[in-house]
């Protein structure tokens, strides 16, 4: 039997058509012909646009590689490299000043800043993880994290630590007396929280020993519900509720003078269900457990079933939570986070569509599948009825403009009013950066956020400057100049498109999950920057980072900003590279052993398990949340010092052999793990050392090609 259907002329894999016609179809007004006829239309009308939008990327890097053959780094010659960027096409003009148009957002996205969490849509259990993290307890992140010191007394130990619940308390305390402050004394001192009737109105009154007293600015206390034993009292600062729960019965409530045995915060105010960086998706099977999970979200109906603690626990989405506002009126507060979507970007085809015998782009499949997906939301996700697709690794405005004339067929033949799919621009490719504002003019009625902090980006300077020379080792290029440049431009280009109150200008992702104190300390500059939301990679984080939207009130560090210059391309275009390299012989083997682990460490998952997204301890036994983004760094940072012979080719793979078995013993716990120092010919040690080998010949420096190969052939292997 076949593995492929005629659908309106294209072969369509047979899982792809079982699941869009017997799952995401039912239930909505579009029939299998519309869906498959509008497909067929998708790919005839823009898979000549997309090959020609690659083959531009192709030609644009050549004449850069040429460009730096000739003229060497870019320090040579600023002027001439941005005049040359000009004439090529690469730096394109500004549009006049203009406002961006787009309407329909939900508050979430305009007017409430907050942590946006990322999760791999393809795990049903953190991906339900995620839409819940709407609301995190303040006690659990700080008792399970570094933010409470770990040393001597605190250490966490296996018991409860009763010194350490204390700290937390306190800590807790602290943020309540920064975010909702006493008239009188602080929450540290507070013996007892009710709520009082005054008129028609409730009060919000704390007892502590020099008496009784009220919150300095009353109107925070909103709401308050629960049971006569578990009390919950609602408060709001800057948009952001948090709840105090009163349960002096409780384990940690009865050790509270005022029982106050957690502090419940809204932290995931945005999720981006992921189908991209962090996410091994290869073919149709694969391709459909992604969009099954997404319908799953959008219809509220996904369930994780999964063992736990040697417990058995069913993981559902959280209903909304139901208070009684102090008005009499009822306060219902949404239970999950906003669900964004992320698609995959223009480069890689996917072989689950095929028009006339070729594979069609995988982000023309993701459009018109997400958005079908999408269409079964009924208001518990957006209330506005948007629908939010993230769009990674654009190349410019053209390649935006062209996201946009996608998004537009698929509303066409889905029936959907004309924008209602959003788009969030990621920032995360030099052209990008360099043509912001233009590439934002592009999508100016679709336009929910611009973001920046990408490891992405990291990757493509590395690229796009290979033949400039030798590159710095992968934590000192991200402290260089052009990394502040790419930060201003975003946060002012976007105040100066009038992003402010409309649209999202984001900060990117924290990706050292085990350190929340220095997360802490980094985080806390990205609303003071002007960032409405930053990137956060698990549901404990986005409790902890949501603290940071209490310190600062975005929309007046964005008044503050409104009128800063903004710096010029110069600063942008000034990655340092050097021909001569100063480093030690000892300093250019443990990055390359570092790079080399991290690479390993990461491919050997998504190859042989088909994980995306993964915890990787890096040379000083830090864990470092790897994705292709950082891999695309790790690798291209390779092949870079490759290119300019400060290490050789047998110094790569021989150190790649050492670090295969440090990572083998990393993975010795896992029982379906297959160790590479044995076998270097295994399909996961060839793809990682690939990447490096093969790095400054991969289109932009990206992964996904080798790695979706040595996927597939991992795949076809263990079907056998
Ligand atoms: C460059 C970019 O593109 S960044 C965007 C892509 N990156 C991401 O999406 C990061 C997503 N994060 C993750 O996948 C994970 O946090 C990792 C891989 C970094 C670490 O995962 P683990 O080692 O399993 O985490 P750890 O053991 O500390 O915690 C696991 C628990 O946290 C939860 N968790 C961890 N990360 C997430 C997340 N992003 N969303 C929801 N839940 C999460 C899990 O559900 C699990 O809880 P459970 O047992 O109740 O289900
Ligand atoms: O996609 C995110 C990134 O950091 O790259
Ligand atoms: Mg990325």
């Amino acid at each position: 039997m076949t593995d492929y259907l005629t659908k309106s002329g294209l072969s369509v894999h047979r899982l792809l058509v079982d699941f869009v016609e017997k799952e995401a179809l039912p239930g909505l007004e579009v029939s299998a012909d519309q869906f498959w006829d509008g497909l067929a239309g998708l790919a005839r009308e823009h898979v000549p646009t997309n090959v020609r939008l690659l083959a531009k990327r192709d030609e644009i890097q050549g004449k850069i590689d040429d460009w730096h053959r000739r003229y060497g780094p870019v320090a040579n010659n600023p002027q001439g490299y941005e005049f040359f960027l000009r004439d090529i096409g690469y730096v394109v003009d500004e549009p006049d000043d203009f406002t961006i148009e787009v309407e329909g957002l939900d508050p979430e996205i305009s007017s409430i800043c907050g942590p946006q969490l990322v999760v791999p849509v393809s795990n049903a259990r953190y991906a339900l993880n995620a839409a819940n993290a709407r609301w995190g307890s303040l006690y659990d992140a700080l008792y399970g994290t570094d933010v409470i010191s770990r040393e001597g007394a605190l250490a966490p130990g296996k018991a409860y630590n009763a010194d350490r619940g204390a700290a937390v308390v306190s800590r807790a305390a602290q943020f309540l007396d920064e975010a909702f402050p006493l008239a009188e004394g602080s929450h540290a001192d507070a013996t007892g929280y009710h709520v009082i009737k005054d008129g028609e109105q409730q009060v919000f009154v704390v007892d502590t020993a020099a008496g009784r007293t009220g919150l300095r600015d009353p109107s925070a206390f909103v709401g308050y519900g629960g049971t006569e034993e578990r009390g919950e009292l609602v408060l709001r600062h800057n948009g952001l509720h948090a709840v105090l729960v009163i349960d002096p019965k409780s384990t940690i409530g009865a050790t509270h003078a005022a029982g106050l045995s957690d502090v419940i915060i809204e932290a995931a105010l945005t999720t981006i269900q992921d189908c991209e960086d962090s996410v091994a998706a290869v073919d149709a099977e694969d391709k459909v457990g992604v969009y099954r999970n997404w319908l799953g979200l959008m219809q509220g109906t996904l369930e994780d079933t999964f063992e736990k603690g040697g417990k058995a626990l069913t993981r559902r989405l959280n209903a909304d939570r139901e208070y009684k506002g102090v008005n009499g009126q009822p306060l219902v507060l949404k239970g999950r986070s906003l669900l964004l979507v992320r698609n995959v970007g223009h480069l890689m085809t996917t072989d689950a569509v095929l028009l006339e015998g070729k594979p069609i782009g995988e982000g023309l499949m993701d459009a018109a599948v997400t958005a079908l997906c999408a269409m079964h939301d009924k208001g518990g996700n957006s209330r506005s009825g948007a629908i939010y697709v993230v769009k990674p690794k654009m190349h410019g405005p053209e390649e935006v403009s062209f996201a946009c004339a996608i998004f537009a067929s698929v509303e066409g033949f889905l029936g959907l009013a004309p924008n209602t799919i959003k788009i969030g621009i990621m920032d995360e490719e030099r052209r990008t950066s360099a043509n912001l504002k233009a590439a934002i003019h592009a999508a100016r009625q679709r336009v929910f956020f611009i973001n920046t902090g990408f490891l992405d980006r990291t990757g493509d300077e590395i690229h796009t400057s290979m033949e400039a020379g030798a590159v710095l080792r992968k934590d000192e290029i991200k402290s260089e100049r052009w990394i502040s440049s790419y930060e201003d431009r975003n946060v002012l280009i976007g105040l100066s498109c009038g992003f402010s109150g409309r649209a999202q200008i984001g900060k990117g992702m924290w990706a050292r999950p085990d350190d929340m104190a220095a997360m802490m300390d980094a985080k806390a500059g990205h609303p003071n920057a002007g960032a409405n939301t930053a990137w956060v990679p698990s549901p404990t984080a986005a409790t902890l980072h949501a603290l940071h939207y209490h310190q600062v009130d975005v929309f007046e560090a964005q008044k503050r900003r409104h009128n800063q210059a903004l710096p010029g391309l110069g600063d942008l275009f000034s990655m340092p590279t050097q021909v001569a390299y100063s480093l030690s012989r000892e300093e250019i083997v443990r990055e390359l052993e570092n790079n080399a682990q991290g690479i390993l460490g990461y491919v050997v998952r998504w190859v042989q398990q088909g994980v995306g997204c993964s915890k990787v301890p890096d040379i000083n036994n830090v864990g470092l949340m790897e994705d292709r983004a950082t891999c695309r760094i790790s690798s291209q940072a390779v092949a870079n010092w490759l290119r300019h012979g400060l290490v050789s080719r047998d110094e790569v793979t021989s150190v790649f052999e050492r670090m295969a078995a440090v990572v083998d013993e990393q993975n010795a716990g896992d029982p379906i793990y297959r160790p590479m120092a044995d076998n270097f010919q295994s399909v996961a040690f060839q793809a990682a050392l690939d990447l490096a080998l093969h790095g400054a010949d991969q289109p932009s420096g990206y992964t996904e090609p080798l790695l979706h190969a040595a996927r597939r052939k991992v795949k076809a292997r263990d079907a056998k």
